[in-house]
């Protein structure tokens, strides 16, 4: 019977998790059909952007009342990270919903599969049961290899005309899961770089005692990192600043030695050694600083070393500013969307800045105001993680709540004057 059958929002939340998305060969294919079937069955406009082959943009549309105001640009990406099938209880890619608890399990149910649909769910509704129109056109982008970093993907969108033309004014990208009643969500990433120095030195016998080895250099620098790691990583655990309010250093490689068949001639000390850092700073870093530290400090050429920092992204907007939206009155978008979570029966908890990136970056450069939110409360963080799951009953309460964002956000007109 009818009671028996499961809410389509909840149907349709299922089979776009049953597409194979996962890097290193995410089908990007066959969820964009899906999705443009979505839209057409609402009937929004849609058409896909390729600006690297076969990694397309799907952007829909919902054309506004008024054309000429700035546009509301609801973002998420099609790619997810991998998925170790033994280490879970469900296979990842079949999003097993659990009849008992009302968890749905697959990758990227949190992150990011369920924003997509329930921007489209919310949509749905108000077109569809509540006959809303919108007087600022409404965009609903799905991106490719934003767990890559989004080179091909979002970086190459904001830079196209087809971008500038949608004359985007607000974006609304992917956050988080709260573990308590608060939703959570974000004004700012933290910028990515890589780290790599090097050490030179004198080789020689495995037996010997000399100055400026490669290997005694490069040990001088990792303890020094790893006492600047420790100041910035003390400052979290005093409770001064949160995880992704400080500089993270953090070691990846250690690479050194000369190889042999069983492995490394231990009789030898190399002439070269290197190692490779995760370096995240947040908008209010100083990134010259931290230039000069590392060339002064953690790779000085007086102690025969170079370095090479590879910055995966931007750190600063188009005029120059960090990359951070407002979350306070002087942003009129932000007291909109907080106005609109909280008619939905939602609570925000306080503005935080993301550990890792997302997208919104991209936005941001070009100084567009883009906050972080996925409405996902009383949730276990488990992105990344083995057994993501999304509880049904979750899902449904965020597509409420995208109803009441996207409904306030395009009927937002800025007072004349
Ligand atoms: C180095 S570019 C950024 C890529 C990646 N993004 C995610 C989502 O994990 C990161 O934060 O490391
Ligand atoms: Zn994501
Ligand atoms: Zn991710």
């Amino acid at each position: 019977g009818k009671s028996h059958e499961e809410r389509e929002p909840i149907t349709r939340f299922k089979q776009y998790l049953r597409f194979n998305t996962a890097h290193p060969n995410p089908n990007y294919t066959a969820p964009v059909s899906f999705l443009i079937s979505q839209a057409q069955s609402i009937g929004l406009q849609f058409k896909t952007l390729e600006f690297v082959p076969n990694k397309p943009i799907l952007l829909l549309t919902w054309p506004g009342s008024d054309p000429s105001l700035p546009s509301i640009l609801l973002n998420s990406h099609l790619d997810s990270v991998p998925a170790e099938p033994d280490k879970w209880s469900h296979p990842p890619f079949s999003a097993f919903h659990s009849p008992e608890t009302g968890q749905i399990f697959a990758r990227g149910s949190q992150d990011d599969k369920c924003i997509a649909i329930q921007y489209l769910e919310a949509i749905r509704n108000l077109i569809l049961v509540k006959n809303f129109k919108p007087i600022r056109t409404v965009h609903v982008s799905c991106v490719p290899d934003e767990e890559i970093g989004g080179f091909d993907g979002m970086a190459k969108f904001v830079e196209s005309n087809e971008f500038r033309e949608l004359n985007v004014g607000f974006v609304m990208d992917e956050g988080q899961a709260s573990t308590n009643d608060d939703f959570r969500v974000f004004y700012a990433d933290r910028s990515p770089w890589h780290l790599i120095i090097r050490a030179k030195g004198a080789p020689g016998h495995g037996s010997r005692m000399f100055d400026n080895g490669a290997m005694e250099n490069l040990m001088k620098s990792v303890e020094m990192i790893t006492k600047f790691r420790e100041s910035q990583f003390d400052v979290v655990k005093a409770g001064r600043a949160a995880n992704s309010e400080v500089i993270s250093v953090n070691p990846v490689y250690l690479k050194a030695g000369i190889p042999s068949p069983t492995g490394f001639v231990m009789n030898m000390q190399p002439s070269e050694a290197k190692a490779g850092f995760d370096v995240r700073l947040p908008p209010t870093a100083d990134p010259d600083l931290i230039r000069r530290r590392i060339a002064e400090e953690w790779a000085p050429a007086i102690r025969n070393m170079s370095y090479e920092i590879i910055e995966k992204g931007p750190i600063r907007d188009y005029k120059g500013r960090p990359l951070m939206t407002l979350t306070d009155d002087s942003n009129p978008w932000w007291s909109v969307f907080k106005q609109a979570v909280t008619s939905a029966g939602g609570k925000l908890g306080k503005p935080e800045i993301l550990a890792s990136t997302t997208d919104a970056r991209y936005m941001r450069q070009l100084g567009i105001p883009a906050l972080g939110f996925s409405p996902m409360a009383n949730t276990p963080i488990l992105l990344h993680d083995h057994n993501e799951f999304l509880k049904d009953t979750v899902f449904l309460k965020g597509v409420e709540v995208y109803e009441s964002v996207i409904s306030s956000l395009s009927s937002f007109v800025e007072p004349s004057g």
